[in-house]
């Protein structure tokens, strides 16, 4: 599959830009899609349009301002699918050729709507966004309605942000297709987002669409579950899941979630996931030397009150632990702000214990150069690899100059090893924890040269978590190890840990028959065996919903494995698009075919 993507000079005014969705592998059926015009006419500024193309992700965005040259592809945010079947009835013809046709001679029709759900910025990490992301549930669902699903909006509640406030969450929208007992039902989940992964939404939505269009019978009853908080954590929706455990999920028998990617040319299947323990790790504040001793937020307040420098906050922050039954922990912590004001470094600088200098200090100690995670007790939980796993692992085929040049990278962590082969890299990439430095909230980080020392700085880094890992036990492990890690520095200034996510891995068996049916589905689109892989990101739900309704659940990714989620150029290409839902339509049939146990 090659990339055809049309280049565009993003956060300058594009003249003719264009994002292109490719039919890759085959260049006589490569067609473009003029989504920038569209959207630039749309908007009246060419800027505008780049911040479309920054609705995926933070990163992207951040790139946009930076006034990058990137490549324009084809870019959407993540929503995932999950389905469940029921029973299963006799006979059933599969129309197979009537089916893929109608795919094929409606993919203008497929792509255009694609091009819409990307115009819309539904991006759940930018609380100004939040109306894109209401109106994109909005659309959803009208769009579920369009094709005769019976279709519910569930309020699930507020979010707290950063200053405080509340912000409600976006819907929690369910359809369903088809009511009758005697056929299997399936469950569709759609998390959020776009690329990652609106088109496999997308592609869940047209597959029903193009039964109901031929007036063929689903050979499962179908339920979807779409949300738009997936990629900050879910939230919401634990307390969602449990409450319809008894209505919309009772008769659900198989789950399935699409919201990951292929890790080659050749199609995927994914049975395990990484969870991620995200943490904050505040230094709070500037204390001049002379007041070097560690002061008490009581303290501090009589010693500066009323000189209105200070204030005190009280603060509830989303602290939580998914994939277990009490999803939530919520604790009070008390933020201390110090004085308010930035320093100058030339009038300050030698005289106070910076922030920053503390927080790169702690940071640094999370992981070693050679990827060891320094936190005592992480390393030894983890469960040791079997040769049943590494026996998997062989027998994927995976090309690590490919994946260098993916990536751009020279060297890969742990390739300077004697014998550093795919098994230990794709282990590294799904199998073993990784820290990830992700952000310095407070810090300098525009172009120049400000000459400032922050008063107050949020080091943000999460942990990949993976089977025997506990989320309560990491944060306990990295809240003890930072702080005596900070207490050897003698610092005045003060440290808070929180751990603001806390979702555990994911894992299913990978012998279950509906992974069988997944198999024969890619066989019959794609004419091949597909991977079993695993997954290096996470799916907050997934180990939720597998507890919660105690079936199964498989990972069907359609995404391209270069297709660059939550970075600058995300895209898919159409050929995985289309065929993409060829193979959910086709899945449906092949689960429909799953004897009940
Ligand atoms: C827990 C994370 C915020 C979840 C996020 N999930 C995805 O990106 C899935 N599309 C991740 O970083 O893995």
């Amino acid at each position: 599959m090659e990339e055809n993507i049309t280049e565009c000079l993003v956060g300058q005014p594009c003249k003719a830009p264009r994002v292109s969705l490719d039919t890759s592998g085959d260049p006589e059926a490569r067609q473009n899609i003029d989504v920038l015009p569209a959207l630039t006419q749309k908007l009246g500024k060419a800027h505008q349009v780049v911040s479309i193309l920054g609705l995926l992700s933070e990163h992207q965005r951040k790139t946009n301002e930076m006034r990058k040259r990137t490549k324009a592809g084809d870019q959407m945010k993540g929503t995932r699918s999950v389905c469940f079947l029921l029973l299963f009835t006799g006979v059933f013809s599969f129309r197979f050729q009537e089916l893929t046709q109608y795919v094929n001679t409606h993919q203008e029709d497929f792509v255009q709507t694609l091009k819409e759900w990307i115009a819309v910025e539904s991006d759940s990490s930018d609380v100004t966004k939040r109306p894109d992301l209401h109106r994109m549930m909005e659309m959803t669902a009208e769009k579920l309605k369009l094709i005769g699903g019976k279709v519910e909006m569930s309020d699930i509640g507020t979010q707290m942000i950063a200053n405080g406030s509340s912000i409600s969450l976006p819907k929690v929208v369910t359809a369903q297709f088809g009511e009758d007992p005697t056929k299997h039902t399936v469950w569709n989940l759609y998390g959020r987002g776009a690329s990652d992964n609106k088109a496999p939404v997308l592609a869940w939505i047209h597959a029903v669409q193009v039964y109901k269009e031929l007036n063929i019978e689903l050979p499962v009853n179908v339920k979807l579950l779409l949300e738009g908080m997936e990629e900050t954590g879910s939230d919401g929706l634990y307390e969602f899941i449990e409450k319809q455990k008894d209505s919309f999920l009772v008769d659900v028998d198989y789950i399935i979630i699409s919201d990951c990617v292929w890790l080659s040319k050749r199609p995927a299947i994914t049975y395990g996931t990484r969870g991620n323990c995200y943490f904050f790790a505040e230094d709070l504040h500037v204390q001049m030397a002379m007041k070097s001793s560690v002061l008490s937020p009581a303290e501090l307040l009589t010693q500066f009150h009323p000189n209105s420098s200070l204030t005190l906050k009280l603060s509830i922050p989303a602290h939580k632990i998914l994939g277990q039954s009490s999803w939530w922990i919520e604790r009070e912590v008390q933020e201390v702000e110090g004085p308010k004001k930035d320093l100058h470094s030339g009038v300050y600088g030698g005289t106070v214990i910076e922030p920053m200098t503390d927080l790169i200090g702690i940071l640094d100690k999370l992981i070693s150069a050679e990827g060891q995670i320094l936190v005592p007790g992480i390393r030894e939980a983890v469960e040791p690899l079997s040769d049943e796993e590494w026996k998997r692992l062989q027998e994927i085929q995976f090309d690590l100059h490919t994946y260098k040049q993916e990536i751009g990278v020279t060297r890969l962590m742990y390739s300077n090893k004697a014998r550093a082969t795919h098994v230990e890299v794709l282990a590294h990439r799904w199998r073993y924890p990784t820290v990830s430095i992700h952000g310095i909230e407070g810090a300098f980080s525009s172009s120049g040269t400000k000459t400032v020392i922050p008063a107050k700085v949020i080091g943000k880094f999460s942990i990949r978590q993976v089977p025997n890992m506990d989320p309560p036990t990491v944060e306990k492990q990295v809240s003890d190890y930072l702080h005596s890690v900070f207490a050897k520095r003698k610092s005045p200034n003060k440290l808070n840990v929180t751990m603001v996510i806390g979702a555990k891995p994911w894992l299913a068996d990978p012998k279950h028959m509906l992974y069988e049916a997944g198999k024969a589905a890619i066989r019959k689109v794609f004419g091949e065996d597909p991977d079993l892989i695993r997954e290096g990101g996470t799916i907050p739900i997934a180990q939720a919903f597998q507890d919660v309704t105690g079936k199964s659940i498989i990972m069907l990714p359609i995404g391209g494995f270069d297709d660059g989620l939550h970075s600058q150029n995300e895209k898919i290409s159409r050929y995985n698009y289309i065929e993409g839902t060829k193979l959910f339509i086709t899945f449906l049939n092949e689960v429909s075919q799953i004897k009940k146990s």
